[in-house]
C-alpha cells in the first residue's frame, strides 16, 4: 500500500512517522514535484495540480480538516486536481469539536457577561457596572448543525443558554431549538441575540451572513464567525456594527488570509480578530481517523466523512 502526503506547512515528518506506525504494512511518502509512482491514498491540504491529476489507482483522497471547500474550488478552478469518481474524505470531529467548544464559550461569555463593554471602559479608566445580560433574553443560534454545531450546542445547553440550530435538514438534538432549509431562516434569526456560524463554505452558503441577514437578528446582537470567511460580507459587518444592529463580533476567518494589515477589522473597537486559529487539526486524532478510514476502504466498508462534491460538504 503505497500512501502520498502533501500539506504546505505541517511538519511532513510527524505525518510520515505516525502513519508508519498505525499501518505498517504501508510505503508513506511526501509527493515531491514529477512524482508519478503509484500511490493507493493521498493525504492533502491545498494540493499543487500535478500531484493528483490524471492519476489512476487512487482509492482516496484525504482532506487534512473539516472543511474542503478549498480543495473543491481548487478543482473548479484547475479540472482535475481531483481525479474523478475518487472518494474525498474530511476529517469529522478527531479533536476538534473540543477546541470548538471552547473558543465559541470563550467569546459567548465574553460577550454575555459584557466583557467587551468593560475592556472599553478600562481603556477610559471607567468604573461603570452595567446591565447583565440575562439567559432567558439572550436566545443563541448556530448556523451548522453537524459535527461541530452540535458540540457547540450541546456544551451552550450545559451552561443554561436557549439555544437554536439552521441546518440543510430536520435535526433532533436534546434541548436545542431546530429549524432546517432556506424557508425557515427567517424564523431562526428571529430573535436571535448571539449568532455563531458553523457552515460549510459552499455555493449556496457563500455570503450568507451580509446586512440583510443581520437585520433580522434581535438589535445589538453579536456575531461569532468561526466557519468560512468566504460566508460573511466584511462591509455589510460594518455597517450593521455602525447602525448599532450588531454589538460586537468575534472572528477567526476572513475573506483573505492572513488578514491585511490595513483592515478595518484590526483597530475596530467592536470586533475582535483571531487568525483562524478556532479549531485546529490535531495530527495523532486526525491520523487515527484517517487510518481506520483506509482500513474501512481497504475491507469494502463505508469510511467516515465522505464529502459529497455536489453539495459541497
Ligand atoms: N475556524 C476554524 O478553525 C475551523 C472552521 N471549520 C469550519 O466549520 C465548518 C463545519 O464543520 P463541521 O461541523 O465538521 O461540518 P459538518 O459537515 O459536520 O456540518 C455542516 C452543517 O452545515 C449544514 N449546512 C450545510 N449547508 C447548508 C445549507 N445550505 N443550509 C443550511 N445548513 C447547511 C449541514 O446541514 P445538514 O446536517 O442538514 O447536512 C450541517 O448541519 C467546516 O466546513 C469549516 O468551514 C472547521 C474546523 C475549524
Ligand atoms: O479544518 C478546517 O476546516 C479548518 O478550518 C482548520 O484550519
Amino acid at each position: 500500500m503505497n500512501i502520498l502526503f502533501y500539506h504546505p506547512t505541517f511538519n511532513s515528518q510527524t505525518w510520515i512517522a505516525g502513519l508508519a506506525q498505525r499501518l505498517p504494512e504501508a510505503q508513506v511518502r511526501v509527493w515531491q514535484p514529477g512524482d508519478d509512482a503509484p500511490a493507493d491514498y493521498a493525504l492533502v491540504w491545498q494540493p499543487p495540480r500535478e500531484m493528483l491529476a490524471s492519476r489512476s489507482g487512487l482509492k482516496g483522497i484525504f482532506a487534512l480538516g473539516a472543511g474542503v471547500d478549498a480543495i473543491l474550488a481548487q478543482e473548479q478552478q484547475a479540472p482535475g486536481t481531483l481525479p474523478a469518481g475518487v472518494p474525498l474524505l474530511r476529517l469529522e470531529d478527531t479533536g476538534m469539536g473540543q477546541q470548538m467548544q471552547e473558543y465559541v464559550l470563550a467569546y459567548v461569555l465574553r460577550f454575555f457577561r459584557r466583557m467587551d463593554e468593560y475592556q472599553l471602559q478600562q481603556q477610559q479608566k471607567q468604573w461603570q457596572p452595567l446591565k447583565p445580560h440575562r439567559q432567558e433574553t439572550f436566545p443563541i443560534g448556530i448556523m451548522g448543525a453537524g459535527v461541530l454545531g452540535q458540540q457547540v450546542a450541546q456544551a451552550l445547553v450545559g451552561l443554561g443558554f436557549t439555544v437554536r440550530c439552521w441546518s440543510r435538514s430536520p435535526k433532533q438534538i436534546e434541548g436545542v431549538g431546530s429549524f432546517h432549509g432556506r424557508d425557515n431562516l427567517p424564523a431562526f434569526l428571529k430573535g436571535t441575540r448571539l449568532l455563531i456560524n458553523l457552515l460549510p463554505n459552499t455555493p449556496e452558503t457563500v455570503g450568507i451572513l451580509d446586512l440583510a441577514l443581520m437585520k433580522q437578528l434581535a438589535p445589538q446582537a453579536y456575531l461569532i464567525n468561526a466557519a468560512r470567511g468566504a460566508h460573511l460580507k466584511e462591509g455589510d459587518l460594518l455597517t450593521a456594527l455602525e447602525q448599532g444592529q450588531v454589538a460586537a463580533a468575534a472572528l477567526d476567518v476572513f475573506a483573505d488570509e492572513p488578514l491585511a494589515r490595513m483592515h478595518p477589522f484590526w483597530s475596530h473597537p467592536r470586533v475582535t480578530v483571531t487568525p483562524h486559529i478556532a479549531a485546529v487539526t490535531l495530527p495523532a486524532q486526525a491520523m487515527d481517523q484517517i487510518v481506520a478510514n483506509i482500513r474501512a476502504i481497504e475491507q469494502g466498508k463505508t469510511p467516515a466523512g465522505l464529502v459529497d462534491r455536489d453539495r459541497g460538504y
